[in-house]
């Protein structure tokens, strides 16, 4: 495929059949709770590599929290975490972050006043290995590098279709195209696992499809492992490979799609209620 192979410094290789369903991350018993709340109960799933993994539930099930936990950004008080062959109570988000695990908000989280590319070039921050100093000594070296993560800017806007836009402060876009943006100043961080939340939320049925595509195209042709929350239940159940439920913090099911939607604990509480 032309816009995804023209990406390909931009992202890792597609996996062999041997890499893809490996394990790359579980979640054991994990609990979280805000004063009196407990917005995460015991929960355990994992992650496989390659997947397109949905988590959904109705509003407070603990979903954004639960890709807070993976990402770093919140402790769990009690459960660990499986990530590249060490086990730990909490994850750092530096940490995370520099393993491959990039995110996308639910709230869009882009420096607005910022074009679209120099947003997605702080994408890159964690990729730049000289600093300020070391810059103003070694400009040859400094330019060089520069150019290179400017490359793999470009592929990313060009992968995207944003060209039309890469100048434009990201404030005066439409919500569409800013949670574009968005998706590219995460794969600009060349994840192996890629965290979404609600990538279509507020987006009409064209943007909608669009978004699909890009999710699949960036999951197929680079095995970049995806986890992501979406209320949408047609993009849920046509793009997930798997599906972890969440209600009031509890895990209720975790299957294919055709088991959640078949599970009646499931239609209860959420696929049976219009939302
Ligand atoms: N930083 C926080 N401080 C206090 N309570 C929080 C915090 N983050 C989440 N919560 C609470 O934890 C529970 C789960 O919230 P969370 O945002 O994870 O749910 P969600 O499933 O993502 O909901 P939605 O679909 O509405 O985004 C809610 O009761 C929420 O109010």
């Amino acid at each position: 495929m032309a816009e995804a192979d023209s990406m390909n410094a931009a992202a890792p290789a597609a996996l062999s059949d041997a890499q893809a369903g490996q394990t790359v991350l579980r979640l054991n018993d994990i609990e979280l709770g805000f004063g009196g709340v407990k917005a995460i109960n015991k929960v355990s799933f994992e992650v496989r590599k390659g997947e397109i993994l949905a988590i959904i539930g109705p509003n407070g099930a603990g979903k954004s929290s639960m890709l807070n936990v993976i990402n770093g950004f919140y402790k769990p008080q009690k459960g660990s975490i499986e990530f590249r062959g060490e086990t730990r109570r909490a994850m750092d988000p530096n940490h995370a972050a520099k393993h491959g695990i990039a995110r996308t908000f639910q709230n869009i989280a882009l420096f607005k006043g910022m074009s679209t590319l120099d947003n997605l070039m702080t994408g890159r921050l964690l990729k730049m290995k000289r600093n300020i100093f070391w810059q103003a000594l070694y400009w040859g070296p400094a330019q060089k590098e520069e150019l290179e993560h400017r490359e793999a800017v470009e592929k990313i806007i060009d992968f995207l279709e944003i060209q039309a836009i890469r100048r434009t402060p990201v404030g005066k876009l439409p919500y569409g195209l800013q949670k574009r943006v968005e998706l590219g100043r995460a794969l600009a961080m060349e994840p192996d696992i890629l965290l979404l939340d609600e990538p279509m939320a507020g987006m009409n049925v064209e943007e909608k499809e669009d978004m699909c595509r890009f999710v699949l195209e960036v999951n197929q042709e680079f095995g970049t492992t995806i986890v992501l929350i979406e209320h949408d239940m047609g993009v849920v159940m046509d793009i997930s490979d798997r599906v972890v439920v969440l209600d009031y913090g509890v895990k209720i099911a975790d299957g294919t799609p055709d088991q959640v939607r078949a599970n009646q604990r499931v239609i209860d509480a959420y696929l049976g209620v219009s939302h």
